[in-house]
């Protein structure tokens, strides 16, 4: 999967609904860590859309057992369909228990067969100081192909850091993918890519949102398209 403008990635658990996502997304983020038998439904998949395997831990907000976590991500990325996997960036620290070693193959293993690496962060209490933010923010870029940062916005202050370490970190060449969540950092989801964000996240449905404050996956289209992000 190439990062070099934007993509849209319909999130979701079932990779039955890439049909409904297919007009509007570049993209499926398959949450496998919320898939009954992911393994399975990667076998199983014929859509069009390039898949973005993510297994989110559950240190960082998802599901999935540590237990052989990275072992199935390793998995995925010899799926044809998939194109990019998505890493926390601690892991390549060993932080949350896993042996950086072990996240240090998966990268490599990825590179290998031409799949991106996204290393992703994500702050569920709050949007670090300025500072630290771009500090996060970049080093997630240099651990993977794409740096993801989500946080938490408790206000507009949040959001506008936030969009400022965006445009920061791509301006000094990186790759960033960022958005904020809660109400207050929602429209960062449609407005992040005008920075530099080269990714958005959204469900078909609304009821199945993978993190608060996401548009609908049409929505975000929309403005995204009409904002002319890139
Ligand atoms: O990391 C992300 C971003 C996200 O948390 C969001 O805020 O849209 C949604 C997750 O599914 C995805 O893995």
């Amino acid at each position: 999967m190439e990062f070099d403008s934007f993509v849209l990635a319909a999130s979701t658990a079932d990779l039955d609904d890439e049909a409904a996502a297919r007009d509007d997304a570049d993209a499926v983020e398959f949450r496998m860590d919320l898939a009954d038998d992911p393994l399975a439904a990667l076998d199983d998949y014929d859509g069009t859309l390039p898949l973005l395997a993510t297994n989110r831990a559950t240190w960082e907000g998802g599901e999935a057992d540590d237990e052989g976590r990275l072992a199935v991500l390793a998995e995925a990325v010899d799926h044809d369909a998939v194109e990019a996997v998505d890493v926390e960036a601690a892991c390549f620290e060993g932080r949350g228990g896993v042996d950086a070693a072990e996240a240090d193959a998966l990268r490599e293993h990825a590179r290998e067969s031409g799949v991106a690496v996204v290393a992703s962060v994500h702050d569920f209490e709050g949007t670090a100081r300025p500072d630290a933010l771009r500090e996060q923010l970049s080093a997630a870029c240099d651990a993977g192909d794409v740096g993801k940062l989500a946080t938490t916005a408790t206000d507009r202050g949040d959001a506008l850091a936030l969009l400022q370490a965006t445009y920061a970190v791509a301006a000094d060449g990186g790759t960033p993918a960022t958005m904020a969540m809660g109400e207050p950092g929602r429209h960062t989801r449609a407005v992040a890519p005008v920075y530099g964000s080269r990714i958005g996240y959204a469900p078909v449905d609304p009821a199945d949102a993978t993190a608060p404050g996401q548009y609908d996956l049409g929505t975000l289209r929309t403005l995204v398209d009409l904002l002319g992000g890139d």
